[in-house]
């Protein structure tokens, strides 16, 4: 419907709290991670065992651009750090910026990155679907993993190369047998923190992992996701697809740990 929310001036993350008032509450993200996080030694390595990898297809929903998993069983799941259970992964999408503006979504000792990669698992041990676990204080897990900008990704292509086929919001494409596992850094090191979606509905239902150690990636092939549109293909509005973040949310006494 005609206010649906989005990231320009009328729609976007400053009056989100309008429909969604959980945009106000205590666990919101994303934040900025301080210079100084406690180091916790009881925390263990974060393990994605993403072998048979099941990805299904690439979509543009208006917001972003998803890449979406079979999450009918235990193919792909991530478990260990934080996390008591195992959590399955149901999808990953991006957030970034403008030309040569950044664009992640959580920062770093007030830093911005280029973009924001975030893989999407839920907790299916305690919940039935992805939908209920959710709304759940334990229902999901995202890793997120900070891309900066240098020389060209080797696998990244894989992705951007389906950019032309999602340019407009509603289309969906083939994209099968894809392994985020190459989009991973060299070393898992993360800082974990309890927070919440960052788009609506947001849910304070997320358990966060982020990696330390950035992916790089060049400056051609983060322009590829800006040939995606925020609009449809019967919109007159072309409307680019860039500055899909929200910006860094108060912290309200939370702990931030971090992994080796
Ligand atoms: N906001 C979201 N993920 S995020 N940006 O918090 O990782 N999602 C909305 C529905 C499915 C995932
Ligand atoms: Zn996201």
């Amino acid at each position: 419907n005609g206010n649906h929310w989005g990231y320009s001036k009328e729609n976007g993350p400053d009056v989100w709290h309008k429909n969604y008032p959980v945009a106000l509450g205590s666990r919101q993200s994303p934040i900025d991670i301080p210079r100084q996080v406690s180091h916790d030694p009881s925390l263990g390595p974060i393990v994605l065992d993403y072998d048979h990898c099941t990805s299904i297809n690439i979509s543009n929903n208006g917001h972003s651009v998803v890449v979406n998993f079979d999450d009918t069983d235990d193919r792909s799941v991530i478990h260990g750090g934080p996390l008591e259970n195992p959590y399955r992964l149901k999808q990953f999408h991006f957030h970034w910026g403008g030309k040569g503006c950044d664009g992640s979504e959580h920062t770093v000792a007030g830093n911005s990155y280029a973009s924001e990669l975030h893989l999407v698992h839920w907790n299916a041990v305690k919940y039935q679907s992805f939908d209920q676990a959710a709304t759940a204080p334990d229902g999901l897990a995202v890793v997120g993993i900070f891309l900066e900008t240098g020389d060209d990704h080797r696998w990244l292509h894989t992705i951007t190369d389906a950019m032309y086929m999602v340019k407009y919001k509603g289309s969906v494409t083939d994209f099968k047998g894809f392994n985020p596992k190459c989009l991973l850094p060299s070393n898992l090191h993360f800082w974990t923190y309890l927070g919440s979606l960052t788009t609506p509905p947001l849910h304070e239902s997320v358990t966060w992992i982020l990696l330390k150690e950035p992916i790089v990636v060049s400056e051609k092939q983060l322009g590829k996701f800006r040939l995606v549109l925020f609009t449809g293909e019967e919109e007159d509005q072309r409307l680019r697809m860039e500055n899909n973040f929200r910006t860094p949310q108060p912290l309200k006494g939370r702990r931030i740990r971090s992994s080796n």
